[in-house]
């Protein structure tokens, strides 16, 4: 008999000053490839863990932290800012990976790997092989240092939740990572292969390389949606996830949102995963009178699982009423809420079509969306 499945949350810490990278700000909030170094570290995790816990410094605005993560205060060493992430998730997972803010461009594979170990080991981290000659000196070479057996560590670490924690309770020399934590508290830590992508921005350099890898790899792809549905009975119409108060209603199986709808299929779309009638067949009575939201939901676990994230979503309503304007804003909050995603990757829009056509005529509401998707 197996027992429940274990649950995972990764801790992120993004407490450091990022003295070494320079800048204005920190380097884990710079801007990388078109996004901050944050928001890549953090997508990376989304859908792989059932929970992020961000550790940012005290000074740090709270609203800098991406949607649907939580906001942990660190502390003045990377032990405390950890230790105070793993605090604040005590008693409510079983599994934890630790993992640095300044490492951008770690792959669902090595996420995957550490954490498939943990169902064996205590502890497990990623790592990479030592490829180069070791020297021993400053400015001359005063020896060479055997590379056998020598493994460059990577983040994240994971463990069980309660006996890492315990280990940095324990803790009475600092530690460069959590795998010196679990060791001098006794847990065995298997080592799983890293990958050399997985650097940690410390550097000026390091933005400049992590940007050519991150171009290097992505697979961007663009998706559209298109749908219509028609006026019916009733007082009111649910367009991307908000109430509209209005003379008619939306006829449809389900409750004939057709923004969210549009935005389901262009993110199928996208993956080339079919189509929301695919997935769920009006045919199926379970989905009579279902909120979109589940649908949305479905198609944004897919692109996760398939490791991509949602960069943007354009979404256009073409009606003559109700009036969409007013109504904008709350629904593209609602979509950026329900994708995970901040607030200005969402757009929402209306047009009429100048009183022509089945939309002209007040027959109904049609709507038109893109989205783009990145994985890297
Ligand atoms: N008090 C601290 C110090 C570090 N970190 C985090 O630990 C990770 C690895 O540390 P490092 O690369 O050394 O970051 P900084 O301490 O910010 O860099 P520097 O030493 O150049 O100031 C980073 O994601 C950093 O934000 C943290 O959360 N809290
Ligand atoms: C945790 C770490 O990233 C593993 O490689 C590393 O130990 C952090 O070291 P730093 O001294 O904080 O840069």
């Amino acid at each position: 008999m197996t027992g429940a499945p274990k649950t995972t949350a990764a801790v992120i810490v993004a407490a450091g000053r990022g003295t070494r990278a320079g800048g204005e700000i920190a380097k884990q909030w710079q801007e990388l490839a078109g996004r901050r170094v944050i928001d890549w570290t953090c997508a990376a995790f989304a859908g792989r863990v059932d929970h992020i816990a961000l550790v940012i410094a005290e000074d740090c605005p709270a609203d800098w932290v991406p949607e649907g993560v939580e906001r942990v205060v660190g502390g003045d060493s990377r032990d405390a800012s950890v230790r105070r992430g793993l605090e604040a998730l005590e008693g409510r997972f079983d599994r934890v990976l630790i993992h640095d803010g300044a490492r951008p461009l770690v792959s669902a594979d090595v996420i995957d790997r550490v954490k498939e170990a943990l169902d064996q080991h205590q502890g497990a981290a990623p790592g990479v092989a030592v490829t180069d000659t070791l020297w021993r000196g400053t400015t001359t070479v005063d020896g060479v240092q055997d590379r056998e057996g020598l493994i460059r560590a990577q983040t994240p670490q994971g463990f069980q939740l309660q006996a890492i924690l315990a280990a940095h309770r324990a803790l009475d020399t600092p530690a460069t990572d959590d795998v010196g934590v679990a060791r001098a508290a006794g847990i065995e830590v298997a080592i799983v292969e890293g990958c050399d992508d997985n650097i940690k921005i410390t550097t000026p350099d390091d933005f400049a390389r992590a940007r050519r890898i991150l171009e290097a790899d992505m697979d961007i792809r663009t998706g559209n949606g298109f749908d219509v549905h028609r006026f019916g009975p009733g007082d009111h119409v649910v367009l991307c996830g908000v109430e509209v108060p209005h003379g008619r209603g939306l006829q449809g199986h389900s409750d004939a949102d057709v923004g969210l709808h549009t935005i389901t299929d262009a993110i199928y779309g996208a993956l080339a995963r079919g189509d929301i009638g695919q997935h769920f067949p009006p045919s199926d009575p379970q989905w009579k009178g279902a909120a979109s939201h589940i649908f949305l939901e479905h198609a944004r676990d897919l692109a996760a699982e398939m490791g991509f994230s949602i960069s943007n979503v354009d979404c256009t309503l073409i009606c003559e009423e109700p009036k969409i304007g007013p109504h904008a804003e709350t629904m593209r909050d609602k979509v950026a809420e329900l994708l995970a995603i901040e607030g200005d990757r969402v757009s929402v829009k209306a047009t009429t079509s100048e009183q022509l056509g089945f939309t002209g005529r007040r027959e109904g509401i049609a709507c038109m969306a893109t989205v783009t998707l990145v994985k890297r």
